[in-house]
């Protein structure tokens, strides 16, 4: 994917315009603004609450917007159900509960595989295409450097791996649009790294958008940074250029002393 537009000019992967989301009374996402490059990796982060999670849902098309609109690569995405908008190649990067325990590691990327192809309707295809699945299961899995574990239960993995996983049955569906919730969340230093890294090489020829508690990571690894706080876009730039934001110092800060 290249985020070409019909005529060959280059269009912006994502495009968020004015979106909010209103819980009763109450806006946990207020008049965002993004825009996310082809080919980049960009951060959400913000403090506890700040509304990236319902930001996430927003852009998949897990809570309908009260108001905005969304576009990938040029086109209106806002309004269309999560299967559609992933068809059109925004995904999300589930967490583990959507691995199949008792499956094969190997299993669960050929079922991720057998999902997109049943979207693309071309699930009918003969046994030729079963080996086909099969080349590319392995090929996902080696990409990550799970293939040493292809054969094992996934419920076996440790907690790296399955974050690992995770990210394989995601990347099985093509997306040209990747959003990572969270993807270092409850890890040791040694995982973080190679989570990193996988991130990186993923990240080839994709656009990826990642909600990102660890700053050091979001650090070393993303071109941009969108910080939100109460629901609002408060800083967006490079890491350097919003960690010396005042606004963005008083977020954090407020929130640590709140
Ligand atoms: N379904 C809901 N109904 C009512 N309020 C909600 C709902 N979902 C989220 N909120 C509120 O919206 C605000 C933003 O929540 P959100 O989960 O998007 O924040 P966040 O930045 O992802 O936080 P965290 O970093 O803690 O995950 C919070 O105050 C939360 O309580």
């Amino acid at each position: 994917m290249t985020g070409q537009g019909e005529k060959g000019v280059s269009t912006a992967a994502l495009t968020v315009r004015n979106i909010s989301k209103s819980f009763g009374a109450f806006k946990a996402v207020d008049g965002v603004d993004l825009d996310i490059a082809t080919g980049e990796i960009h951060a959400m982060i913000g403090p506890n609450g700040a509304g990236k999670t319902t930001c996430f849902n927003l852009l998949t098309g897990d809570l309908p917007l009260t108001n905005g609109e969304i576009q990938l690569h040029g086109k209106v995405i806002s309004g269309l159900a999560t299967d559609v908008i992933a068809r059109q190649g925004l995904v999300r990067s589930y967490q583990i509960s959507s691995i199949f325990p008792d499956f094969t590691v190997l299993n669960n990327v050929r079922f991720a595989l057998q999902q997109k192809r049943a979207s693309n309707f071309d699930f009918w295809r003969p046994e030729r295409s079963l080996n086909t699945l099969n080349d590319r299961a392995m090929e996902l899995l080696e990409n990550l450097d799970l293939d040493p574990w292809a054969d094992h239960r996934a419920g076996e993995l440790p907690y790296g791996r399955k974050r690992a996983l995770e990210i394989a049955t995601t990347l099985a569906l093509d997306p040209s649009v990747l959003l990572l919730d969270e993807p270092t969340s409850g890890m040791g230093r040694e995982d973080i790294g190679r989570v990193t890294d996988l991130i990186r090489k993923v990240a080839v020829g994709r656009t990826v958008l990642m909600v990102e508690h660890n700053l050091s990571v979001v650090q070393g690894l993303c071109d941009k940074v969108t910080v939100l706080a109460r629901g609002q876009v408060i800083a967006q730039g490079t890491y350097d250029e919003v960690a010396n934001d005042a606004r963005v110092v008083e977020a954090y800060l407020g929130a640590v002393h709140a």
